[in-house]
């Protein structure tokens, strides 16, 4: 990475502004998992340990610019008071008075979590007076939020213009892994892109043609180039405006030499549930009143086999319905292979990472991102807003 990062920098008696991705997944007032939080304390130990007072500021779920007693950030702080063996305090306001009076009771290795900077109307909207309130607080400038890091937010990116500004341990090796990945793969380099948001994905798979040996499709992205071949795909999943970009990004893979997988054969059911009557088909043979949910068993024999080929994996979105235990046998293929597989493999965060965690093939990844939409903007080619503004080394 070209950015500096804390390492670049004397942290020493100055009071910093760290922006983490604390955006966790919660249950009656409880963190149901604290993924998020491990993976920021080398940065805050890092800090605390060489004598900085530390604000830390995050989001939590997608307030509008209000407060919400849901999105509190109280339980995060309790969970990380736990995790660094230390109190942090926790301010029920963003900035103002109450801020102010905590910063200035800080002392060298102290922290202080701010509340959800989504109560503030300004952080979504990247309002200047807001990031100069956040720079105010602080000499120096933190961000460690890998998994916000394609909002240009007052607190991701605005607050970055007013002071020093370098990137925590996190974002370094999100960056340094994802980046490495893109530009400079080992071979045979395989892109696994499933999941149902066709829209935000199409996008990715254009860009990883560019670079892959070998472009996976499955799940709920699939039936959109499966119909663009001319296949009736009953009521699955479709994006009917992207069947041409379908069929343009196919002969572009054909063009590149690139091996495009696509399922062969799928599990389709009469219902969107576990009891639905379902049955495996050919891929061309979905019948018009059902629903493909699942790739089948030809199909994940064969991912698998690409899957445990390859050099360097990299896998955006599960394979079927891997919720309902009907329709999860190809995403539980798909990562049981990556378990497996000699290469190195890299989970892009959201669902597959819920799926590997899920299927207990977590610890058998090489790296699982903390960024969902992060690491799907990182891997399309945009600049994330979050790093763009960090300073140069
Ligand atoms: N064949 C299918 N039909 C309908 N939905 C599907 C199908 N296959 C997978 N899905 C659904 O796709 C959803 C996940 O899609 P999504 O695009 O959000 O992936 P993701 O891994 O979470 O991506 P991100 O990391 O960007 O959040 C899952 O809830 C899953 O049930
Ligand atoms: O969970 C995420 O992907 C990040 O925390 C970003 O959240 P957002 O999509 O609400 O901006």
């Amino acid at each position: 990475m070209n950015k500096q990062t804390i390492r670049d920098v004397e942290v020493n008696g100055k009071t910093v502004f760290c922006r983490v991705d604390f955006n966790v997944p919660m249950s009656d007032g409880e963190v149901t998992d604290d993924t998020r939080i491990k993976a920021a304390l080398p940065t805050i130990q890092h800090l605390t340990g060489n004598g900085a007072k530390v604000i830390l500021a995050s989001h939590l779920g997608r307030p509008k610019g209000e407060a919400v007693q849901e999105l509190r950030l109280d339980p995060v702080a309790d969970r990380l008071s736990d995790l660094l063996g230390q109190t942090v305090t926790k301010t029920d306001e963003v900035y103002g008075d109450e801020v102010s009076q905590a910063i200035s009771e800080l002392n060298s290795g102290d922290v202080l979590l701010i509340e959800n900077v989504r109560f503030h109307p300004g952080e979504e909207k990247n309002d200047a007076e807001l990031a100069k309130a956040f720079a105010d607080m602080a000499d120096l400038f933190v961000n460690d939020a890998f998994g916000a890091a394609h909002r240009a937010h007052a607190s991701t990116a605005g607050v970055a213009e007013y002071i020093p500004a370098v990137a925590g341990f996190l974002m370094e090796k999100e960056i340094n892994v994802l980046g490495k990945a893109l530009s400079n793969p080992e071979r045979p380099f395989t892109a696994i892109v499933g999941g149902a948001k066709v829209k935000d994905k199409i996008g990715v798979i254009d860009n990883l043609i560019d670079k892959v040996d070998n472009l996976i499709i499955g799940g709920g992205l699939a039936y959109t180039f499966v119909k663009a071949l001319g296949h009736e795909i009953g009521k699955s999943l479709l994006e009917e405006d992207k069947m041409d970009l379908a069929r343009e990004y196919m002969k572009k893979a054909e063009e590149k030499g690139v091996n495009f997988y696509m399922p062969e054969d799928v599990v389709v059911a009469d219902d969107f549930s576990d009891s639905a009557n379902k049955k495996e088909v050919a891929i061309d043979s979905i019948p018009a009143d059902w629903e493909a949910l699942d790739i089948g068993p030809k199909t994940r024999e064969k991912y698998a086999n690409v899957i445990k080929e390859s050099n360097l994996i990299i896998w955006n979105g599960p394979m079927g319905v891997f919720e309902i235990e009907s329709f999860a046998n190809g995403t539980k293929a798909v990562a049981e292979a990556l378990s497996q597989t000699e290469g190195y493999s890299v989970i892009g965060g959201g669902d597959s990472a819920a799926a590997v965690e899920k299927f207990g093939y977590a610890s058998d990844m090489n790296h699982v991102s903390t960024g969902g939409g992060a690491s799907l903007e990182f891997m399309e080619g945009k600049e994330l807003p979050g790093v763009a503004l960090l300073n140069d080394k």
